[in-house]
């Protein structure tokens, strides 16, 4: 049998030029990547071939960027800290009215229909109305929270059962979040806890009090049989991957507070002017995206893993996984033609000390390739210094050991540290806007569109056929 031959790639970090810099309090160092300083450059030049930056500002500026949903793609709207953005006035009003309602839950002004205090929020929502605000009440909830978020996302009565059988309903918020407000798993969910509300005696002109909705669906309070003002509005010009930053952070607004959320957008807002004003070799989510493409496109490495050393970014890994794996799993171009080669990588990850644990094994021998994330806080959220100073002298030491890998075999990684000064709203907003921006970008790198979901729409179709086939019974 005879070998294949191997190549032994360079490292970026090993010639000349800036590997590592700073900016929005996030150390983004890349030199552990396989490839040199000359091939980042030609990546410029194609970045700017393909006027990256054109495409991004133009998305900013409310072009239809999303041409097959001929839509446009303003998340950077419902951050933005500026007048002059895209749909200024209803973003603002969408988001005082939001703001107020969640000041009165919290205050305890607004009461349930026997005038209890809201101890409770049940969000009922999937994908998009489910993962971002999972991500941000993950990270930033207070021990014993005051007002507790439950996320009932799929329609598994096991997860129903636990949520509701720890829950008072008089004490209780339902949020239902759909943007179409046509998702079968949230309506069969909303209807099953309409019916245990009703059940508990919460009927009549009483679920206003305990039920809102966030869609961009005006119908629907009235499928709910709800009030029109019990609708906190959405738009089809925001993906909803992409829709964390505005009536979808709902149950975060209630349950962290509006002064969080306000800093978790303006962090977001720092994170744009980053990426729409700095040059590509200095531009966070260019090169992530750069990157990226090299290693999809020439490595063949089609797997990307998160690996955060920090338990408030456990839930951002799913969040970052349906972000990309949705934008970027496509084999068309926005043209229509079949793309050639690979488009977006597999996502996924998982804490990064309980990773080393599991999988990391995988990482460091098995035949695959990987890019690695590898992301740490240098300020901890706690006051066991031994704990972290163990915690990210692991994160330091795996960012050697996973590009430390056998030379004479043809598997490796490449590996990103993202070091963040400390974990406060306004940087975990920098981070998601980060990772956003990286996301669109690499669809204009790969000549995709980044903002629909064909194959998830596909799919939805046929489970509605085999619900309504007697076999499946
Ligand atoms: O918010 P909804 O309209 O209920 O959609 C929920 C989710 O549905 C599908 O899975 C889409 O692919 C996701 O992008 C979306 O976030």
């Amino acid at each position: 049998m005879s070998s294949s031959p191997v190549t032994v790639l360079p490292f970026l970090r090993d010639g000349d030029g800036v590997v590592s810099f700073e900016d929005c309090g996030i150390r983004l160092d890349f030199g552990r990547q396989r490839l040199t300083m000359s091939d980042l450059n030609r990546l410029i030049s194609f970045a700017e071939d393909r006027k990256l930056m054109e495409n991004f500002l133009s998305m900013m500026n409310g072009n239809l960027v999303n041409r097959t949903e001929n839509r446009a793609a303003l998340h950077t709207a419902l951050r933005s800290q500026t007048a002059n953005a895209p749909h200024y006035q209803e973003i603002n009003q969408a988001k005082q009215k939001m703001f107020l309602f969640a000041k009165k839950i919290r205050s305890g002004e607004l009461k349930g229909c026997k005038g209890d205090s809201f101890t409770d929020i049940i969000n009922i929502g999937i994908g998009g109305s489910e993962v971002g605000p999972k991500a941000l009440y993950h990270a930033f909830h207070e021990v014993n929270p005051k007002i507790q978020i439950h996320f009932l996302s799929s329609v598994d009565g096991i997860i129903f059962d636990r949520i509701v059988g720890t829950v008072n309903p008089y004490k209780t918020l339902i949020i239902v979040s759909s943007k179409s407000f046509k998702t079968r798993e949230t309506l069969v969910n909303a209807a099953e806890i309409d019916k245990w509300l009703q059940e508990s005696g919460i009927k009549g002109t009483d679920r206003a009090k305990h039920i809102v909705v966030v869609s961009a669906n005006p119908k629907a309070p009235n499928i709910l049989n709800l009030p029109k003002e019990n609708l906190f509005p959405m738009w089809d010009w925001v993906g909803g991957r992409f829709s964390v930053w505005g009536s979808v952070g709902l149950p975060d607004v209630i349950a962290l507070g509006p002064e969080i959320f306000s800093e978790f957008l303006a962090g977001a807002y720092d994170m744009d002017c980053h990426v729409a004003n700095s040059p590509l070799n200095r531009n966070f989510a260019a090169l992530l995206a750069l990157i990226s493409y090299w290693n999809a496109t020439r490595l063949g490495i089609m797997l990307q893993c998160i690996l955060p050393y920090d338990e408030r970014l456990r839930m951002f890994v799913s969040w970052v996984q349906q972000l990309e794996m949705e934008s970027l799993g496509k084999s068309r171009q926005t043209n229509g033609m079949p793309v050639i080669g690979s488009t977006g990588q597999g996502v996924w990850g998982g804490h990064g000390d309980e990773s080393q644990h599991s999988f990391f094994q995988w990482l460091r021998e098995g035949t695959g390739k990987t890019s690695v994330d590898i992301i740490w806080c240098e300020k901890p959220g706690h006051n066991h210094s031994v704990l972290n100073k163990v915690l990210l002298s692991n994160a330091r030491a795996q960012a050697e050991a996973l590009v430390a890998r056998d030379p004479l075999t043809p598997y490796f990684n490449g590996v990103t540290t993202i070091a963040i000064d400390e974990l406060t709203p306004r940087r975990l907003g920098s981070l998601m806007a980060m990772y956003e921006h990286k996301t669109t970008m690499l669809g204009a790198l790969f000549g995709i569109n980044p903002f629909d979901q064909p194959g998830v729409e596909y799919g939805k179709k046929l489970s509605l056929v085999a619900e309504n086939n007697p076999h499946h019974q």
